[in-house]
């Protein structure tokens, strides 16, 4: 008893340093720096610009939320639409995928001014002086992309910098980083888009992507200039194309704070959902590894493709087979059965090891030609007599094609043998969905689990009965991982940080929601799943010893905090979207 009242007098000290090291932070944001906000909303922010001044500076404008009496103090009435809008209203108005894969096309057309950093080839040897061009003196996260896999659209060169920005709004909007401090970069290495390459209003460089050791000589460099500016930062790699985002991971993950939000994101989401799967159909978790999953979007893309090819597809087969694994006793044996869970289907169809050229991490998963043989099948099999033989429990899609779960593969899944067979369309932007939830549930049936990467609305299955549609999206965990990183201070991504994020996530909904068919939050939730996964995170990391802390809290005050000490943490950082009056002084 002693020592538990002395517990709690050290955590409420703690708890009120926390608090008060957050009004700190909005302390500073007042008193004239360069603030958009503070969490206490209240207090006015000195401005030293007016006017159109204001308009054009993102981190005071506010644009239709200009109140009238604020339009008169700095010189704006007249520059905007009459109607003032709230922030709820404006809120109504964002939107991330599949409009972000729209503005990323149509980019150099649509591009006014521009927002984040770019790098290209030609500033070798610059980078760690062009990096103090920055306004910014604290940036906590960075999104890099060099637009070379754009959602499923491809190479879209630098007008792939629309994903980092959409991102970083992501990060704004769910883990409340304040977005003064993200900075979305884009490392133009040339395209290999034929159309781009002669389109006279394309923004970037016009000449074909750099390879081999001179491509990875521009990303390191970029690296290093970050990183000597902002140490702390977090750096998010975001739609590189596969044959490098494994590569660039593998280079980078133990010596910076960085990770991979298409690998490692994408398969802690899809582990999260197929563990819902298991849950809907009414069984506990422990019978994952008794699912059967067939994955269409992993492996090569071309037939003699020799470089390693790791895509998203990869990244979730990876992790559901280490957690099939674990649960069967974590023994090598375990990891072995785990393995014939899977059939790997790619655009040359079932994955063999008869396949020649194989991919390197598509190898694991190739089915023994014997095997597949009792079950009717043999290499290079469509992805429908896979389903028809297979009669799995979940179908997932990372192709990128649209449309690939056709009527015949929907038909083919009709004869699963699950009591509820799962199905995730995770392919990006809406067009590239392998299916869509009307298809799915019109098809297959009601009694389905259905999840897509893009969203899409609910199916009305009549009698009042609704066919969930789940975003099966990366957006509920990276922008916990990115928040929960940054307040434990760690200096890395630990597997089991990322491992824990997933476990969060797949935890979240409660029972009967899971038994509706509801395997993920809704997006109305994202701010709390982000605060929960961060909570996990920063656990993970106090745990593995890596947390260093973060500003004034130390490791030592960390490994102090409970579950939800940590959570009032995590909550006290985030940043809120609300606008302070702001006031104009002369410089
Ligand atoms: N929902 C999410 O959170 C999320 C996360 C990451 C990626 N994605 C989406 O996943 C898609 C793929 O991304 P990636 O980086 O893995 O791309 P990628 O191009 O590296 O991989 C695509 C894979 O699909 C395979 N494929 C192509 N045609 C096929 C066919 N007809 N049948 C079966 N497989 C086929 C290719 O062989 C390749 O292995 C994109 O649309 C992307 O937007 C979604
Ligand atoms: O951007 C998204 O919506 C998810 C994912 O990162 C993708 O590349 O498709
Ligand atoms: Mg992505």
């Amino acid at each position: 008893m002693g020592n538990f009242s002395h517990q709690m007098r050290v955590s409420s000290a703690l708890l009120k340093r926390l608090r008060s090291h957050q009004r700190a932070i909005a302390a500073v944001n007042v008193d004239g720096s360069r603030s958009f906000t503070t969490t206490e909303g209240h207090r006015p922010t000195i401005v030293h610009k007016r006017s159109i001044d204001i308009l054009h500076d993102p981190w005071f404008n506010k644009g239709t939320a200009f109140s009238m009496t604020e339009r008169d103090r700095l010189d704006l009435r007249g520059l905007l639409p009459p109607n003032v809008m709230s922030s709820e209203q404006q809120i109504e108005r964002f939107i991330y995928t599949p409009t972000v894969g729209l503005v990323c096309q149509k980019y150099s057309g649509l591009f006014r001014r521009p927002r984040g950093m770019y790098f290209s080839a030609e500033d070798r040897g610059e980078m760690m002086s062009m990096v103090y061009n920055w306004p910014a003196d604290q940036v906590d996260m960075i999104v890099v992309t060099d637009g070379s896999r754009i959602l499923g659209l491809g190479d879209l060169g630098v007008q792939g910098i629309g994903i980092a920005i959409g991102k970083l709004d992501l990060y704004v909007a769910a883990a409340g980083i304040n977005p003064q401090r993200v900075l979305p970069v884009m490392i133009d290495v040339g395209t290999n888009n034929e159309k781009l390459l002669e389109d006279p209003l394309y923004l970037g460089l016009q000449e074909h992507r750099l390879d081999g050791e001179e491509y990875i000589a521009v990303i390191d460099e970029f690296m290093e200039a970050v990183f000597t500016r902002w140490p702390h930062v977090i750096v998010q790699f975001e739609d590189f194309q596969s044959k490098w985002a494994f590569k660039l991971l593998q280079r980078y993950r133990n010596e910076y704070r960085m990770f991979n939000d298409d690998v490692q994101g994408t398969a802690g989401v899809a582990l999260a959902g197929l563990l819902g799967a298991v849950r809907a159909q009414g069984r506990p978790m422990i019978d994952f590894p008794k699912m059967k999953i067939v994955v269409a979007g992993a492996g090569s893309k071309l037939i003699s493709h020799w470089d390693s090819d790791y895509s998203a597809g990869i990244g979730v087969l990876n992790a559901a087979r280490k957690t099939m694994a674990r649960m069967l006793g974590d023994t090598d044996i375990a990891f072995e059965s785990a393995r014939s869970q899977f059939w790997v289907v790619d655009a040359n169809g079932l994955i063999t090891e008869a396949r020649e050229n194989i991919d390197p991490d598509a190898r694991p998963f190739a089915r023994k030609v014997k095997e597949i043989e009792r079950q009717g099948l043999t290499e290079g099999a469509k992805l429908v007599e896979v389903v028809s033989q297979v009669k799995p429990d979940v179908l997932l899609g990372l192709s990128a094609v649209g449309g690939l779960f056709s009527k015949e593969v929907l038909e083919a899944l009709k004869g699963s043998t699950s009591t509820r067979p799962a199905i995730f369309a995770m392919s990006n932007p809406t067009k590239n969905a392998e299916c869509t939830p009307e298809e799915a549930f019109s098809i297959v049936g009601d009694n389905i689990i259905f999840g897509s990467g893009s969203p899409f609305n609910n199916v009305d299955l009549g009698n009042g009965h609704v066919g969930h549609s789940n975003q099966a999206n990366n957006m509920f965990l990276f922008p916990g991982i990115g928040l929960g990183t940054l307040l434990s201070g760690s200096k890395v991504v630990s597997d089991g940080m990322l491992q824990a994020a997933a476990e969060c996530l797949a935890a979240y909904m409660t029972e009967e929601e899971v038994l509706q068919g509801i395997i993920y939050p809704s997006i109305s939730r994202i701010r709390d799943i982000t605060k929960e996964v961060a909570a996990a995170v920063i656990k993970e990391a106090i745990e593995e010893d890596l947390a260093e802390g973060y500003r004034e809290i130390d490791a030592r005050e960390l490994q102090k905090l409970n579950e939800d000490e940590i959570r009032t943490y995590v909550m006290n950082n985030m940043w809120s979207p609300e606008y302070p009056t702001l006031v104009y002084k002369r410089d």
